[in-house]
């Protein structure tokens, strides 16, 4: 399927044009076109290889860190192009934030992990950075845990808590979307249930896309899901992109019913 504009009631955040792309001469994505409705979850399926964190982050122009890749069409955040030369990357990376699959804790205590961003973005008032610090931590319902350890090493977290501080991190730029690339995949089963009540709460707020190789998982958080499969060139395509409950219980597409029935992939 090659158009997957919907028609939100709410609010398309990002919105993806006949996006191709490509590492070198390897095409990775092809023709994929999809709009991210703004404070929902969507998730991103699909068999390993099929490009769900090369489509994640194209979001946020994570990709544009690898050498030799090249994007075409077009990636809409709130209707305005931002691959164009005069993007300001910086600002778009603020606005679009990212947790990884492993806790990327910076080798600093809770404290400066948290105050890292804001710092960066020109706040030096103490009281500024310790009521983001603090508001960042109680979004992510980690303050109880560590407000009378801010000063020690974010290391010596859980990794659970770990990936929790991450989310907060992410949170302390007050960024309007938040990607996460399989940011439960590395955690027990209790600080993923934490995370997956997390995102829902965060949902009201912030516009969330996640990439999961659960899909249970994506069947338990997401409201949207979009389903990627490889072409026999190993491109990633959109098969299908639906309602969670949709793709779930009724795919339109035969391929999307063999990868959630457990068919193939
Ligand atoms: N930096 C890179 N350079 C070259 N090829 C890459 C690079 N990163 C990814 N690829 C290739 O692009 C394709 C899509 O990779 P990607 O990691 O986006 O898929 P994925 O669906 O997220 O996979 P997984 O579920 O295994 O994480 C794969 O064929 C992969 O080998």
């Amino acid at each position: 399927m090659d158009d997957q504009m919907l028609n939100f009631e709410q609010r398309v955040k990002i919105r993806a044009q006949a996006v191709n792309l490509y590492y070198g001469t390897f095409q990775a994505l092809r023709n994929v076109t999809m709009d991210i409705q703004e404070c929902a979850i969507t998730a991103i399926i699909g068999p390993s290889g099929c490009g769900k964190s090369t489509l994640l982050r194209l979001f946020n122009r994570m990709n544009d860190l690898i050498p030799g890749v090249r994007v075409e069409g077009k990636i809409l955040l709130d209707s305005v192009p931002i691959y164009e030369k005069n993007t300001d990357v910086a600002a778009l990376k603020k606005r679009v934030g990212m947790v990884f699959q492993k806790p990327n804790i910076f080798p600093m205590s809770v404290y400066d992990n948290i105050v890292f961003g804001p710092r960066h973005h020109g706040i030096k008032r103490t009281a500024e950075l310790e009521g983001i610090m603090e508001r960042s931590l109680r979004q992510v319902a980690l303050w109880e845990e560590v407000k009378d350890n801010l000063k020690k090493p974010a290391f010596d977290l859980s990794p659970g808590q770990q990936q929790r501080l991450c989310i907060a991190r992410a949170l302390a730029v007050e960024p309007e979307v938040i990607l996460m690339d399989e940011s439960c995949s590395a955690l027990d089963p209790e600080s993923t249930m934490k995370i997956e009540e997390l995102m829902h709460n965060l949902a009201q707020s912030y516009t969330i896309v996640i990439v999961t190789h659960n899909m249970e998982q994506a069947a338990r958080v997401s409201d949207m899901t979009a389903f990627m499969m490889m072409e026999p060139d190993r491109a990633g395509v959109l098969v299908e992109y639906a309602p969670t409950s949709q793709i779930f219980t009724n795919p339109k597409d035969k391929r999307t019913e063999d990868y959630i029935t457990g068919r193939f992939g």
